[in-house]
């Protein structure tokens, strides 16, 4: 069986370097290429690279998923910072190659996977729901796409269910006090050394708390995620949003 042509775009980034070595030790993969800022990105057809790993920055990846697009090239994304502008116009140019199929993956690691899913089911059982996010302090974007991700879900388990809005009396607050609102969920962002990624979900009703937590504790918690990925966007063409989709959780 050959092996699949993979490349990594940010290869010198804390994930992008991890998913080097992650690739490099698989059996039925092949590294062909493993880019950082500055490198050309002919190399990815030069090479042949069948897959993308896309691991750069929100600045970056726009421009790097044109070019795979453009070329065939599948792609694997966990770069944050996900807009529905965005994802309009990158599902526009998988429209024009049709046979081309990208993953974006909020999250990689199986844990933060189930915790959107347990989130999501508790969510319309309790009247209050808030998200915090807790990352290491060199992370650029805030909130996380994780957690974006996570009350994004939340919210919309709330409107099918009918839930209410969740109580709050706060009539005065400093900005930021009640975090960010994220469709009607508030997310919360701390940023502080010796955290890698984690997030809690907070529930609430009369008398009782749920909290729902995740910790990845190191960046191999994400590899078994992309490399499930890189072995689906193959068959996958079109848009793939969330790993949960590869996973049969849905
Ligand atoms: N989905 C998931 O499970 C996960 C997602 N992430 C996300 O992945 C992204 C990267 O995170 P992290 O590794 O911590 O960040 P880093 O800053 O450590 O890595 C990003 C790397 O990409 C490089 N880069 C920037 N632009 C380009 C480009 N055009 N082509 C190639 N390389 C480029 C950077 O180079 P330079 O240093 O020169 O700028 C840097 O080496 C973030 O958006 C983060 O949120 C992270 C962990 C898990
Ligand atoms: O920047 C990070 O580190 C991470 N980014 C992703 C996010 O924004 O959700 C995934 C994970 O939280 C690690």
């Amino acid at each position: 069986m050959s092996k699949l042509r993979v490349a990594v775009l940010g290869a010198k980034g804390r994930i992008g370097s991890e998913a080097v070595r992650a690739v490099e030790a698989a059996e039925d993969m092949e590294l062909v290429a493993a880019l950082g800022r500055g490198d050309k990105l002919e190399t990815l057809a030069e090479t042949g690279a069948q897959v993308a790993v896309e691991l750069t920055t929100p600045a970056s990846v726009m421009g790097n998923l044109d070019f795979c697009v453009r070329h065939g090239i599948h792609a694997v994304v966990g770069t944050t910072g996900w807009t529905d502008d965005r994802l309009a116009q990158l599902k526009g140019w998988l429209d024009q190659s049709p046979e081309t199929g990208v993953l974006i993956a909020p999250n990689f690691s199986i844990g933060a996977v189930l915790t959107m899913k347990f989130a999501q089911i508790a969510a319309p059982y309790f009247e209050s729901v808030e998200v915090v996010e807790l990352h290491h302090p060199n992370k650029v974007d805030a909130p996380s796409g994780t957690a974006t991700r996570t009350a994004q879900l939340i919210a919309e388990a709330r409107r099918q269910a009918g839930s209410a809005p969740a109580p709050d009396a706060t009539a005065t607050a400093l900005d930021g006090a009640r975090g960010a609102d994220v469709d009607g969920v508030p997310v919360h962002a701390v940023r502080l050394r010796g955290l890698l990624a984690h997030q809690e979900v907070l529930l609430g009703a009369e008398g009782e708390t749920l909290t729902v937590r995740h910790d990845s504790l190191h960046h191999s918690s994400f590899m078994p995620g992309i490399l499930l990925g890189v072995r689906r966007v193959v068959t996958t063409p079109g848009l793939t949003f969330g790993l949960e989709h590869f996973l049969d959780l849905n």
